[in-house]
């Protein structure tokens, strides 16, 4: 099965800043991808380069085996739902379904009315009358309705009240389930990722940190409690992804393959929020551990 994404050392720089740098990931089909990290990280660079709207400085990136952006066919096959969900406000819902069938080929008229009228959005309503949540949710059917194999969503419900930002990731797992695509969802709010997100990719100041399938991820990360100690001296096959100490006490988070057989450890699993703040958190844990 061709990958959703692939990129090879790939980096971008705006002047002598980079903004992503030595970007080597690989994205199978059929995984709704949560992109997380903090403010400024990297990741609407990422999902620009991925989409074609800019080009790299170093490096390559292939999106479903074609350059992105590189002709009308890989542009039809991803969709691309911009930051701050879009809309021309002066325009009807229904002058946007309008447009949607008049720009893209592959259009599906009768998903995009289903949807519409699922939502309970009025047709003649003017984009820039609808609240937050009704823009997001007409930005991701016209999204969906270009049928779209890759569906890039960059922070899609960052505006969004808690109920509307749910409503609005049902919806997208209903069009997962339905219409066999694949998704990239950046979001700095992990926790809607949980439950929505079966691989993710933490960036972390322009870097990857970490990237795989969620479940492989949660069985080889595992939170350590127990008396202090100094993480340079765990087995080699456990690294440290970040440390937190007490004068008495040491939090270690490890990812490592092999069972954890030391007694004098609590060992628990982590959920996906606390995995990715433990990447967040790496730059903090190494310097506690220079201390
Ligand atoms: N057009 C630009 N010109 C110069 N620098 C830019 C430009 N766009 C982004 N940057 C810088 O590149 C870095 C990465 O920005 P990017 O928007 O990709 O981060 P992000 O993870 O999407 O952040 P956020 O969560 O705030 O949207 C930041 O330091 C940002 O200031």
């Amino acid at each position: 099965m061709t990958a959703v994404l692939q990129a090879r050392e790939l980096g971008k720089k705006y002047g002598k800043r980079w903004a992503l740098r030595d970007c080597t990931i690989d994205i199978p089909a059929g995984h709704v991808v949560g992109l997380v990290g903090p403010n400024g990280a990297g990741k609407t660079t990422l999902l620009k380069l991925a989409g074609g709207q800019l080009a790299p400085t170093s490096g390559d990136i292939t999106v479903l085996g074609g350059r992105p952006a590189s002709g009308p066919a890989q542009l039809a096959k991803v969709g691309f739902v911009a930051q701050d969900t879009p809309v021309y406000g002066g325009l009807s819902v229904a002058d946007h379904l309008r447009l949607g069938a008049r720009l893209n080929p592959g259009w599906d008229a009768a998903l995009a009315r289903e949807r519409i009228g699922q939502l309970g959005l009025d047709p003649a309503h003017r984009a820039g009358k609808l609240s937050g949540g009704q823009r997001a949710q007409l930005a991701l059917t016209l999204g969906l309705a270009k049928r779209p194999e890759l569906l890039i969503l960059d922070e899609p419900v960052a505006a969004l009240d808690p109920l509307a930002r749910r409503e609005f990731l049902q919806g997208l797992m209903e069009a997962v389930a339905e219409h066999e695509l694949s998704v990239v969802l950046s979001s700095h709010l992990i926790s809607d990722l949980e439950r929505t997100c079966d691989f993710l990719i933490v960036l972390v100041d322009s870097r990857v940190l970490v990237t795989g399938e969620v479940d492989k991820l949660l069985a080889t990360h595992h939170r350590l409690t127990g008396p202090r100690r100094d993480p340079a001296r765990l087995p080699a096959d456990q690294e440290v992804v970040s440390a937190r100490h007490t004068d008495r006490q040491s939090t270690i988070i490890v990812r490592t393959e092999a069972p954890i057989l030391d007694p004098a450890w609590t060992v628990s699993l982590l959920s996906l929020e606390d995995l990715a703040l433990a990447y967040m958190d790496k730059s903090a844990a190494d310097l506690e551990v220079q201390r």
